[in-house]
């Protein structure tokens, strides 16, 4: 195309673009340059900017991909495109487990590999970042959703080597958490209980839900976001089996092991802390602290339980 039609194409694409980003110029111009890199064919820009445009499909839908921590994650509709506030404490948690699980490995403390279970793991971001940044891990990863399941083994495959050269392993499992045998088939052929819980549960209630933007209520999943219980259905039920048996028991534990997080969830905000807490610590054996980590932008966003 002559570069006169192209600056032409590209003004009338970023007036297109402007409102879905409240008419900020600067904004408008990135994006447009974003889709730019994902490619140079004008007519597969034009669709691209028009979904973005007038459908809302999100950019990360468009391009493909969405970089969390070292990985890029490919991102596929409905299942839930990774957020900032999540890559954020996966990456805050892995810099206290890392020294946490070489001093074990050096000690010939742990010879059985340190489990996690990553419950809703949607496109795989968390459980995949912990399996390709920490040594010797045997992660499960569960979701009820059979798109999101495929594409985590997608995202997988694409990251199998760093996988490998951590000596870990992590195994996706299509799961409803609150089926009859959800505890056996999460334990898998070990049968043996965790060391450690990660989640980033759907956490919004109904009526949260119905003033969303219309990129998330459109594309993505609901079951990725709403939950029952004022949003809290989820962990409510994580706590549940965790306490069932799906954790170890601090009996069980070394007592370096009682210094680090065992059960990781991500929640909506200050609202849900109080009731949180309450259920994490209702039955006081199998945790002794209870913590609450703030996001960058300093809203309560993750609940710890050591
Ligand atoms: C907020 S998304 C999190 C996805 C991913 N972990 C992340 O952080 O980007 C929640 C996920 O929970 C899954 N989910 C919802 N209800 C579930 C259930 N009852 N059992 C298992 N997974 C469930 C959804 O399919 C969705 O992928």
């Amino acid at each position: 195309m002559p570069r006169r039609l192209w600056r032409y194409q590209d003004a009338r694409w970023i007036r297109q673009l402007l409102p879905a980003y409240d008419n900020d110029m600067s904004l408008a111009k990135r994006q447009l340059t974003w889709l730019k890199e994902k490619t140079q064919n004008p007519k597969i820009l034009d669709h691209h900017v028009r979904d973005r445009a007038f459908r809302h499909k999100p950019l990360q839908y468009i391009l493909g991909t969405q970089p969390f921590g070292e990985l890029d994650i490919v991102t596929r509709p409905p299942t839930l495109i990774p957020r900032w506030e999540t890559e954020e404490w996966v990456h805050r948690l892995i810099d206290i487990l890392l020294p946490h699980l070489l001093l074990l490995k050096k000690n010939n403390k742990k010879t059985a590999p340190f489990r996690i279970l990553d419950l809703c793991t949607g496109s795989g971001c968390i459980g995949l970042s912990l399996a390709t940044q920490l040594p010797s891990c045997h992660i499960v990863a569960i979701d009820i959703s059979k798109e999101a399941i495929l594409l985590a083994q997608e995202n997988y495959k694409i990251n199998h080597a760093q996988v490998l050269q951590q000596n870990s392993m992590i195994e996706f499992k299509q799961l409803d958490i609150f089926a009859q045998n959800a505890m056996e088939t999460m334990m898998l052929r070990d049968q043996s209980p965790f060391d450690l819980i990660v989640s980033n549960p759907p956490y919004v209630t109904m009526d949260e839900y119905q003033s969303l933007d219309p990129d998330v209520k459109e594309w993505e999943d609901p079951r990725a976001l709403v939950a029952n219980e004022q949003g809290m259905a989820i962990h409510q039920r994580i706590i549940e089996l965790a306490n069932n048996g799906l954790l170890l028991r601090s009996s069980q534990q070394e007592e370096e092991d009682r210094k680090i997080p065992r059960l990781v969830m991500e929640f909506g905000g200050t609202h849900q802390v109080k009731p949180l807490k309450q259920m994490i610590m209702k039955d006081k054996i199998l945790f002794k602290d209870v913590q609450v980590w703030k996001d960058l932008a300093d809203k309560d966003r993750v609940v710890i339980a050591m």
